[in-house]
C-alpha cells in the first residue's frame, strides 16, 4: 500500500516508581501491607511484597517512531530486561515495516522469542510493544484505538474498584470493591479465622447488594480455596481471584468443582497468549483476567477474548488504564473493568498509572466515558526520568 508510514526508530527506555509498576510505591502503602502470596510461607517475605521483588522489574517505555515523524508510546511492567528484548531482539522486526504490519510482527517476535519467553517478561515486552503499535496507528489515523477494534459497544465503562477500602468505593460509586487476601495458609487457623473476620465487617460496612470480591495473588492451595470460598459465601463473596499459582490447570478445575457453584473463579493476570489462555479456559474457571500489557498486548488479547466469547466466559482485563479500557469497550463479553486504586489508603481515585501518563483519565462516580483522542489518549509526561540502557 503506498502512502503509508514505514517504522523508523525503536527505543526503549526505564523509569522507576509506579506507573505501570504500580506495585512500585513508597512506604505505608495499602497495596504492600501484609498481603499474601506465594512466598508467605517464609515469615520474612510475608509483610512486604516489595522484601521478595514484587517491584524489581520497573515500567518500560516502548516508543516507537514512524517515517512521518508521528510517535507512539507505551507503558508497562518489563523495566531493564524489557528494554534489552525490545532493542537487542524485538527492534528488527519493526524498522523498515510499515505502521500497519501489526499482526506479521507480532507473529515475529512472538515465534522469534520462543526459545527462552513463551510468557512472562518476553509477552510484557511484546506486549509494550503492541501496545505502542496501535497507539502510533491511532496517532497516524487520528482515530481512538478503540476505533481500530471494531468501535464501542457500550456509551461508557463501569468499574469495581480494587483496594484496601470497599466501604469508600461503594461511596464514590464503583460497582464492587475487591479486596487483597491478607492471610494464606502459612498462618494457620488464625489468618484463616482473620481472612474471614474482615470480609463480614466489610459486609457490614457495604451492605448485602454490593459487589466484594478477594484477591488471593496466587497465594493459596486448593484445600485452603475450597475452605476459603464456602465460608466466604456466608458473607455474599462475588469471586474468589487467583487462588492458585497460573501454571495449576488442574488445581483450578478441582477449585471449580468444589467451590459454591454461586461464586465466580477467577484469573489470568498472570497468564499470557491464546495457548496459556485455552488451557486455562478449559478447567471451567468464570471469569478471565488478562492483562493487555503482559498477555500479548491488543493483538493477542482480541483472539483471547474471541476464545473466551465461544466458551462463554467474561474478559475483565486486569487493571492496566488505558489500555484496557479501549478494550473492554468494543467487547460485548466484558461487561465492566477494574480500577486500582493507586492511592496510599485506597480513599481517593488518583490515575492508576500516576504519575506517568498525562491526560489519564480516571472514573467519576465508577463510570469512564474513553476519550475519543487519538490514540490511547494519553502523552508521556515530561517531568519523569527516562534512561535508555541499551540501543542498536
Ligand atoms: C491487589 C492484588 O494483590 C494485586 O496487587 C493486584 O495488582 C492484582 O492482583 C489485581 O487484580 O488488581
Ligand atoms: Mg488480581
Amino acid at each position: 500500500m503506498t502512502g503509508t508510514p514505514t517504522i523508523r526508530e525503536v527505543r526503549a527506555y526505564t523509569v522507576r516508581g509506579g506507573g505501570a509498576d504500580y506495585h512500585d510505591q513508597g512506604d505505608a502503602h495499602w497495596i504492600d501491607d501484609h498481603i499474601a502470596t506465594p512466598m508467605s510461607m517464609y515469615p520474612e517475605y510475608r509483610q512486604s511484597r516489595q522484601s521478595f521483588g514484587i517491584n524489581v522489574l520497573g515500567t518500560l517505555v516502548v516508543e516507537i517512531e514512524a517515517s512521518d515523524g508521528t510517535v507512539g508510546f507505551s507503558v508497562t511492567t518489563a523495566g531493564e530486561i524489557g528494554a534489552f528484548i525490545v532493542e537487542k531482539h524485538l527492534a528488527r522486526f519493526l524498522e523498515g515495516q510499515r505502521v500497519t504490519d501489526i499482526e506479521r510482527i507480532w507473529d515475529q517476535m512472538y515465534k522469534s522469542t520462543l526459545y527462552y519467553g513463551r510468557r512472562g517478561v518476553v509477552l510484557n515486552a511484546i506486549s509494550g510493544v503492541d501496545l505502542a503499535l496501535y497507539d502510533l496507528l491511532g496517532r497516524i489515523r487520528q482515530v481512538p484505538v478503540f476505533e481500530l477494534l471494531g468501535g464501542p459497544v457500550r456509551d461508557e465503562l463501569q468499574f469495581y474498584a480494587t483496594g484496601a477500602r470497599p466501604d469508600k468505593a461503594k461511596e464514590l460509586g464503583f460497582i464492587g470493591g475487591k479486596m487483597p487476601l491478607h492471610h494464606g495458609p502459612a498462618e494457620g487457623e488464625e489468618g484463616f479465622r482473620k481472612n474471614i473476620e474482615l470480609l463480614a465487617d466489610m459486609r457490614g460496612k457495604v451492605g448485602d447488594d454490593f459487589w466484594l470480591m478477594y484477591d488471593c495473588w496466587m497465594s493459596l492451595d486448593v484445600e485452603y480455596a475450597t475452605r476459603l470460598a464456602h465460608a466466604a459465601s456466608d458473607h455474599g463473596l462475588k469471586w474468589i481471584e487467583e487462588a492458585l499459582i497460573p501454571d495449576d490447570y488442574w488445581g483450578y478445575a478441582e477449585l471449580r468443582k468444589r467451590a459454591p457453584s454461586t461464586m465466580l473463579i477467577t484469573t489470568g493476570e498472570h497468564e499470557a497468549t491464546r495457548w496459556g489462555f485455552r488451557q486455562l479456559l478449559e478447567t471451567g474457571v468464570d471469569l478471565i483476567q488478562p492483562d493487555v500489557g503482559w498477555c500479548g498486548g491488543i493483538t493477542e488479547l482480541i483472539k483471547i477474548s474471541a476464545l473466551a466469547d465461544a466458551h462463554g466466559t467474561m474478559v475483565v482485563p486486569h487493571g492496566s488504564s488505558v489500555y484496557s479500557y479501549h478494550f473492554v469497550v468494543t467487547r460485548t463479553n466484558s461487561p465492566f473493568a477494574e480500577f486500582l486504586m493507586m492511592h496510599p489508603t485506597a480513599e481517593e481515585v488518583v490515575p492508576m498509572f500516576s504519575p506517568m501518563l498525562v491526560g489519564e483519565p480516571v472514573p467519576v462516580n465508577g463510570r469512564l466515558k474513553v476519550p475519543e483522542t487519538p490514540g490511547f489518549g494519553v502523552e508521556l509526561s515530561a517531568d519523569i526520568q527516562k534512561h535508555r540502557p541499551y540501543t542498536h
